[in-house]
């Protein structure tokens, strides 16, 4: 693989930026790559484990002379991050990101971004519940998606670079308006988020209540529905403060049906329930079968590639 852009600089040194890092590296995609931290101990981190060649205690540091820059902060600090980097930028860079909700981000960075910078916002669609700068590793996004939602102004051969920098890293790219991405990662990945955070905190009550060993005994369904209970607070504030209106939307939808769940078993509606659970299993084996999933702990697998693609 060849270098795509000379200089990249990766604000933000947690899980997905230590990931880009390696796979940049492991495919050799830029010439080099620094990065800004806040903590001098995730900056000592990085440059003890080989992320970045430098590593900077400002963002404004960072993204001098870079030719590719990527936000890779939690999304509420995307507005303070762009702030401090415009003047710094290099004319001609591209200026991209890994946030989990899209709009908030172009609300937040574009008004900062000086004429001749290409903004092309972005989110691969892979990730754990890990984070920090050890997480990262080379191959998370391989045959994972990463969205793009280009803005009116990003320019067509700009987009085009940061799509085959992207797969050169392994993943698939789509692009899709803003509002459309915030509204499918509410339903495919927010909502179920939260969900996975309350179940957590009514297993935690019942334990406080009873003294029982709810967490101790916890079967695989409960272990394998919470992991993602595990992920960073910060990130997922944000996600819910920032994607309001489509996380309350597909809220809204899911507890409607679950008062029907609850109706049907207080009634003791078999049938109800039978069907329901029928319905639901053919169409989450569907989504295997489409390709769209696998025995991966986590979501947003692409479709592997055809033989001899
Ligand atoms: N964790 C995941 O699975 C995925 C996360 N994302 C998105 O990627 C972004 C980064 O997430 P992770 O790498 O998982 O988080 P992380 O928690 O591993 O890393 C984020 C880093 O940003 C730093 N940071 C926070 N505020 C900052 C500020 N104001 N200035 C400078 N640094 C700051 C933190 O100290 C931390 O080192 C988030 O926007 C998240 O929504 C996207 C896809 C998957
Ligand atoms: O760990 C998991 O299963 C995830 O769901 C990871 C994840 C978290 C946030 C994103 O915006 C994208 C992917």
């Amino acid at each position: 693989m060849s270098v795509i852009y000379d200089r990249v600089a990766l604000i933000g040194l947690g899980l997905i930026a230590s990931s880009i890092a390696h796979a940049v590296k492991w495919k050799g995609l830029a010439r080099e790559v620094v990065g800004h931290a806040r903590s001098a101990e995730t900056r000592a981190t990085a440059l003890e484990i080989g992320l970045c060649s430098e590593v900077f205690e400002t963002a404004a540091e960072a993204v001098r002379g870079a030719d590719l820059v990527i936000l890779c902060v939690p999304v509420g600090a995307m507005d303070a991050i762009a702030a401090e980097i415009a003047p710094h930028l290099k004319p001609g860079a591209t200026v991209t990101d890994v946030g989990s909700v899209k709009q908030a981000v172009i609300d937040a960075v574009g008004p900062h971004l000086p004429e001749g910078v290409h903004f092309i916002p972005g989110h691969p669609l892979a990730g754990t519940e890990h984070s920090g700068p050890r997480a990262g590793f080379a191959t998370l996004f391989v045959n994972r998606w990463w969205l793009l939602t280009p803005v009116a102004q990003s320019e067509p051969d700009a987009v085009a670079r940061l799509r085959s920098f992207v797969e050169a890293m392994g993943a698939n790219v789509e692009e899709m308006d803003a509002p459309h991405h915030d509204l499918v990662l509410a339903v495919t990945s927010h909502t179920p988020h939260l969900i996975a955070y309350t179940m957590v905190g009514v297993a935690d009550h019942l334990r406080r209540v009873s003294q029982s060993e709810v967490i101790k005994f916890s079967a695989s369904g409960f272990r394998d529905f919470t992991r993602i209970a595990a992920s960073d607070p910060v990130m997922w504030r944000d996600v819910f403060l920032t994607n309001k209106e489509a996380t309350l939307d597909i809220l809204g939808r899911f507890t409607e049906e679950l008062f029907m769940l609850q109706r049907a078993i207080r009634m003791g509606d078999g049938d109800m329930l039978h069907d329901y659970f029928t319905r639901t299993r053919a169409i989450r084996r569907g989504i295997i079968e489409a390709g769209q999933d696998t025995d991966a702990p986590d979501f947003g697998r692409a479709p592997a590639p055809k033989p001899g693609a």
